[in-house]
Parts: structure tokens; sequence; C-alpha cells
């Protein structure tokens, strides 16, 4: 059975490298995925079969590794200042146990935005033409000043790095195959790294036949419960704007109260054409000028909306959930706070809203560690987290891991107290699978 479909620009290389790079844990690859090419997506990862959760996907070793810069690459990469983190990896590679075959395989089997090259001609040429000069290992190579900066495009797009753990930091590298899985902002699967480095994905939810194949681009955690504007921003930095289910419909995440019936209004942004994306383009995205009701289906205008208390929320609320483990208990009290503004002005239905319930929660389990005093009552605990549910139900209800995130933290809650009154069977149970 073969690994692309017709539509894919250089298929017969994928077929050659796939029995090299994959491990066939999950049986052989093509009886579970398939790559496909579209005008939206690229070239793309497609389910082959129902794939469980916690299925292993694919396990597939790195083409090229992308290690920490040496001593003597970071001395280096300080004179190209602000060019230096752009640069790091051309000096991170083993070039000299890389063979040609390899090099070849780096500039034909990955994508890189046209626009975002283009941009980079000048400067970033000088700079890919000089390390070709200066860096030893490198000569090797015998790439041009071009095919260089063509690399590392590709591994600003492609790179699979672990930033949660620093002992996998030497894994990091470029992934033929792990490259192919598309974004999504309701993903139906994560990456880590195994012992030996391998790259390897796993279902989060059920997946069916013909359903695209995908992680999260912009982490895991709680970074996708924030609103489709964001989102949208931190993924311009990557040169796309998000076609996702989620991306596509009303932004759930993001609902205010309607001046006119108070009801709750969601915003109405601009299209984005993704073609005139490059480099940092943030400016590009703009946010919403009319908002839509879903009660009274009235316009409202973004200037009758508390915006300005929502710019405050949107930095507030995730600084204090990132406080030091430390300064719990005073983060905590912030976060309540915070939440009771949240409600107020923005309503429940917001995501900053939620994100000061989750983040209390979580300081609260920490002071229920540590400190010999709590300043909450078992029954503040169960309303949260019911509330914390519902929201997510509402807003997020294709988010396996938030809510994966969410059931933990109530179950864990729950085992400090010693109680089972909170409400993880009622509320979260619909994401457990038997
Ligand atoms: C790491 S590459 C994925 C492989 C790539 N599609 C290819 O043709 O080789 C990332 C690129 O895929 C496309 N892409 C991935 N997820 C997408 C999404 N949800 N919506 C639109 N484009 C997406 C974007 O062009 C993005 O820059």
């Amino acid at each position: 059975m073969a690994l692309c479909d017709g539509s894919v620009p250089n298929g017969e290389r994928f077929e050659a490298w796939a029995p090299r790079m994959l491990r066939a844990d999950a049986g052989p690859v093509a009886t579970v995925m398939e790559l496909r090419k579209t005008k939206e997506l690229g070239i793309h990862a497609v389910a082959r079969c129902s794939i469980h959760p916690d299925d292993l996907i694919i396990s597939e070793q790195a083409l090229l590794r992308l290690p920490p810069p040496s001593a003597e690459a970071q001395r280096l990469l300080r004179g190209f200042g602000e060019l230096g983190g752009f640069l790091a990896p051309a000096l991170c590679a083993p070039w000299a146990t890389t063979s040609a075959e390899q090099r070849e395989a780096c500039l034909q089997l990955f994508y890189a935005h046209p626009g975002s090259e283009k941009r980079s001609q000048g400067t970033h040429l000088a700079a890919c033409a000089e390390l070709l000069r200066c860096w030893a290992p490198l000569k090797h190579s015998n790439w041009t000043p071009e095919e260089l900066l063509h690399f590392l495009h590709i591994v600003d797009l492609n790179i699979h790095k672990d930033d949660e753990r620093p002992q996998n930091s030497e894994f990091t590298g470029i992934f033929v195959f792990g490259s192919k899985f598309s974004h999504s902002c309701a993903p139906n699967a994560a990456w880590s790294f195994d012992r030996e480095g391998r790259l390897q994905y796993r279902a989060l939810c059920p997946i069916a036949e013909g359903d695209v194949l995908t992680f999260s681009y912009v982490g895991n955690g709680m970074n996708l419960i924030t609103s489709t504007l964001l989102r949208r921003e931190r993924l311009s930095a990557l040169c796309f704007v998000c076609s996702c289910a989620r991306c596509q419909g009303a932004d759930m995440s993001r609902r205010l109260p309607c001046p006119q019936c108070g009801g709750s209004c969601y915003p109405s942004y601009p299209q984005v054409d993704d073609a005139t994306l490059a480099g940092s383009s943030r400016d590009l995205i703009q946010d919403a000028n009319i908002w839509k009701c879903e009660s009274c289906k009235a316009d409202v205008k973004a200037s009758d909306l508390p915006l300005e208390a929502e710019e405050e929320l949107t930095e507030l609320v995730p600084r204090f959930m990132q406080g030091d483990p430390s300064s719990a208990r005073e983060d905590a009290e912030r976060l309540w706070q915070l939440r009771q503004k949240a409600a107020a002005v923005l309503s429940k239905n917001h995501w900053t809203w939620f994100l000061a319930t989750f983040a209390w929660l979580q300081k609260c389990l920490l002071c229920l560690r540590n400190a010999p005093i709590v300043a909450f009552s078992e029954r503040d605990l169960c309303t949260a987290s019911t509330e914390a549910a519902r929201w997510l139900e509402s807003a997020a209800p294709e988010n396996m891991e938030q809510r994966l995130c969410a059931l933990f933290l109530a179950a864990r809650l729950a085992q400090h107290l010693g109680t089972l009154t909170l409400p993880i069977g009622q509320t979260f149970g619909c994401v457990v699978y038997a």
C-alpha cells in the first residue's frame, strides 16, 4: 500500500525514507496514515483507519538532530546579534557526519513559506554566506548561501523541540513525517520524545478514518483556550492562518455581554489571506470591528464593549498563573480577584474567566500541599471545578487535552481533600474513556 497519494510531489522520496525513519510499532505506517496534498493544508497526514485514544500513530527517527549550540558556536553567534537565534541551527547540526542524501532530503521534503523566504534575502543571506565561510563543519555541506537560508526557514517552520524538559534538548531536530501533521486548535494527537529521542505521536481522542492528523503548533496546556484572535496572532509567526474547525466557527472562547440585551456576543473577524502573511506579519491580523449577539442578533460595535478591561485581564491572568510556586498563596488571592473581575465585566463566557478559575484551582492545590492554613473551602473548589467544566463543554468541547488537564486537577484536589464530593464524575466524566 502506498504511503502517498498521487497529489504529493516527490512522493517516491517519501516512500523511500519511510522504512528508514519510521518504527513500525503501530503496524506498517501506510496502514495507519496517508500523505495527501491540498491547496488549503499543503502536504498533510490523514488517518487511514480508526485510531483509539493513546494509540501510537508513528515513532520516527530525526532526519537531522539540532542540539543546542556548543560554546564555540555560541561565541560565533554573539557576533551576529539579533540574527544569532535564527542562525543557531546551522551551527548545531552534526554536519561532518551528515550524508549528502540527508542534506538533499532536508532541502526537498519540508515546507518553508515562500513569502518569508523572499523577505529574508539581504541581511539573512549575507549572514548565511558569512557562516559558510567561517564555520568549518558547514564547509562540508557544499551548500550555497541560498540553500543554507532555505534550510534555516525549513527549521523555523518544522522543528520539533521539547521546551518542557531540559533533558530532551539533545533530541531537538527535524522529522520528515512528523512535520506533515497539521496544526489544529483542537488537536487529535500530541507528540513527545521517547528515551532514545524518537518522535512519537499518540492519539488524544478517537480518530476516524479520513480525519486529518493534527497537533498544536502553539504548545499544549492552556495555550489553546485563548481567543481565535490571540491564536491567530501567535500562528502568524509561522506564516499561516489556521483553517481548523474552531477557527472557522464563532469564537466561543471570547464571548462578551451584549450591551443591548445582556445576552452574549462574539467577534466577527475580518478574513486574512495567508498568502500575504510572511515573517513577523502580526499587523495583518486584525481584531473585529463588529460583534454579533447570539440572542438578539444585533450587530454590536467593538467600541461599545469592555475591550480595555479585556486587554488588562489578558495580560494579568497568564502572568499570575505562571507565578513561582513559592508565591502560590498570594497568586491564588490575586487570581481570585481577577476571576471576580472577569465574571463581572466580561462574563463567565470569556476565556480569561476560565483561565483565572483554572489557575486559581491550581494554586489552591499547591496551597493544600504546602500551606498550614488555607483561605478557601471545599465548597469553593467544588463550585469552581463545576463551572470550569461547563466552560470547556460550551466553549471548547473538542479540546481533549485541556479537558483532561482540568479533570486531573479536580482529581488531585479531591485526593488532597480526601473527599469525593468534587464533581469529577458528573462534569468531566464525558472525557474519560472506559
Ligand atoms: C510544518 S508545515 C506542515 C507541512 C506542510 N503542509 C507541507 O506542505 O509540507 C506547516 C505548514 O502547513 C500548513 N498548515 C498546517 N496546519 C494548518 C492549518 N490548520 N491551517 C492552514 N494551514 C496549515 C501551513 O502552510 C503551515 O505553514
